[in-house]
């Protein structure tokens, strides 16, 4: 956060400038009430029309300086918040993805949090500035008036700054309460908005609703408890304030009954004392806001910032790949689970298409997440020819390495831009694409082609269709190695085989996890890897796999509706 104020030191610079004009005019309003009062009383012999140009001087003034002084405050606030709002989402994007932090916590975070350390620190700093220069100018006055006054300003004044002070930690707590509070209602109304027909087809609407109220409240009683203490906090700083100034009034009145002081500097004086005061108190007051919001601003440092990715691959090497990929003694385990991924080590070839099968939980996505440079912190060594991952540079092997996920994200775009990905293709390549990954039927009955909306999260393609979208994305980048997580998922038996052949016919080496233990499928494989508890336990063609009657045969003829019986002999 500093270092994005630090960011605009011009605007900072500005912003001194009004402030102290700001400041110094406000001050100097003491010493015009002395001037007409001094004159009211006889003591001065100002005229009254040259007090009134004064006086309009001094409000014209005013007007100027604290005008500016709020639209170049408004506008550092604009340039730090646009920084840091970049800063978190940028971080965001290069977070490791195991460790990233959900969508409805990073709105959360951009939304409330944000708003709470512009209100309450950004705000504070510019006011605190804008204090401590009218408390010196005023001190500076009030000596020039009674030096006996001043004295009594400095025993006293620290009092009212003090106190607040005292409440600062309980403060954070109730700040940090109603944003945890807050957060968690944000996360159940996201929730809603994306299982309404869960919602709905199963009838929980009343118990959502129960559910939501109290989510509900519980942020708003945080934020009233919150509100409700500020409140407090703010009421005993006015009251020591108050009391410093009736000591001030009363001690002020006697040096004028004594003669030391005219009315006119009593009243002047009395202002002045105000003008130490009262900073010292905001000055007290900011500074416990400033540090409330710490923990916020810690929180997200925590999140985000410091979440950033160690990418594994920090060489500078052109990615290419002219024979083998070799995997050697591959481990993982989830935050000291037990392993996921235990000791794989296999050859894949160039061209080559790869199933891999496996029962729920095995350990499939994992791998592909590995090879996919989305897991960093494995054990053991991916190995291209004979160049290991770390040597290459992270971009190009982006480019040749594509990973093609279970749920297609689908910006709300056109389709072009869904496929191109806001690249730059030309209309051979994309209508190679299109060709490849069988869309351009679908382009056709669409009335906008390339160029319609597929609405928000692709509502208006089907499910088949967002595939072949995946597909095309991947061809546009030509990529040479396509790591495929259920490309067929969710899909009929159908459409599910005619996406695996345009998977199988693709010019790529080709892993990809399958579901289908369809025997038209799997024999279009070279290989078949099947995982079991984190590990390879078999693997070879469906033929050489069904004459080995071991686990695949197993899985395979119960997707297959084998009888009982041929099960229990191979079981
Ligand atoms: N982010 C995560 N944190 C902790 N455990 C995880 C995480 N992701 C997956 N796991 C666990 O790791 C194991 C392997 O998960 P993985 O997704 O790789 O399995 P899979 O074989 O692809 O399953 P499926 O076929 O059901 O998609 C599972 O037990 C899963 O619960």
């Amino acid at each position: 956060m500093k270092k994005n104020i630090l960011n605009h030191k011009l605007l900072i610079l500005v912003n001194i400038v009004f402030v102290v004009a700001v400041s110094v005019v406000e001050a100097l309003q003491a010493i015009l009430f002395k001037t007409i009062v001094d004159t009211a009383t006889g003591t001065l012999s100002y005229n009254i029309a040259t007090l009134a140009v004064y006086s309009i001087l001094f409000l014209l003034s005013v007007f100027i300086f604290e005008t500016s002084s709020k639209v170049s405050s408004a506008a550092l606030n604009k340039a730090v918040m646009i920084d840091y709002k970049q800063s978190i989402i940028e971080s965001f994007i290069g977070s490791d993805s195991q460790k990233r932090v959900t969508s409805s916590e990073l709105i959360s975070l951009l939304n409330n949090d944000i708003k709470v350390i512009e209100d309450n620190y950004l705000k504070s700093i510019i006011s605190i500035f804008k204090d401590v220069l009218l408390f010196i100018v005023s001190l500076f006055l009030l000596l020039r008036i009674n030096i006996y006054l001043t004295l009594v300003i400095i025993a006293f004044g620290w009092i009212p700054v003090v106190i607040p002070q005292l409440f600062i930690k309980k403060n954070q707590a109730l700040k940090g309460k109603y944003l945890e509070d807050l957060e968690r209602f944000v996360n159940r109304i996201k929730e809603i908005a994306q299982g309404f027909e869960v919602i709905k087809g199963f009838n929980i609407e009343e118990k959502v609703c129960t559910v939501t109220l109290k989510d509900n409240s519980d942020a708003e009683i945080s934020k009233f408890k919150s509100d409700a203490f500020d409140g407090f906090q703010g009421a005993i700083s006015i009251v020591s304030g108050f009391a410093i100034f009736f000591m001030n009034l009363l001690i002020s009145g006697y040096f004028v009954m004594k003669g030391n002081i005219t009315v006119g500097s009593m009243i002047a004086a009395v202002q002045l004392m105000n003008y130490i005061v009262n900073p010292l108190i905001s000055i007290s007051m900011y500074v416990t806001k400033i540090k409330s919001v710490d923990k916020v601003i810690e929180k997200i440092q925590e999140k985000l910032i410091n979440n950033n990715i160690q990418d594994v691959m920090q060489g500078n090497k052109e990615f290419k790949l002219k024979n083998i990929i070799s995997i050697e003694g591959l481990t993982y385990s989830y935050e000291d689970q037990k392993d996921v991924i235990s000791n794989i080590s296999m050859k894949l070839e160039k061209g080559k298409k790869y199933a891999i099968v496996g029962e729920s939980g095995c350990g499939k996505t994992t791998l592909l997440k590995i090879l996919m440079n989305q897991i960093t912190d494995y054990q053991g060594e991916i190995i291209f020819d004979d160049e290991n991952i770390r040597s290459f540079d992270p971009k190009s092997y982006y480019k040749k390495v594509t990973l093609i996920q279970q749920n297609v994200f689908m910006f709300r775009d056109t389709l072009k831009n869904n496929i191109c990905l806001y690249n730059d293709c030309t209309e051979e390549q994309l209508n190679k694409a299109l060709k490849q990954s069988g869309l351009t039927k679908t382009v056709s009955m669409h009335q906008e082609g390339l160029d319609t909306i597929v609405g928000e999260g692709g509502v208006e393609l089907s499910g088949g269709e967002l595939k072949r979208v995946a597909i095309a994305r991947a061809l546009i980048r030509e990529s040479e190695i396509l790591l495929v997580d259920e490309a067929t998922s969710a899909l009929d038996k159908v459409m599910a085989s005619e996406i695996e052949s345009t998977l199988i016919n693709l010019d790529a080496t080709i892993l990809a996890i399958t579901h289908q233990l369809d025997e038209n499928i799997l024999s279009k494989y070279n290989e078949i890897l099947v995982m079991k508890d984190g590990k390879i336990i078999e693997s070879g063609n469906l033929e050489k796999l069904i004459e080995n009657k071991g686990y695949f045969y197993y899985m395979f003829s119960i997707g297959n509706n084998n009888s009982a019986m041929e099960l229990q002999n191979i079981h």
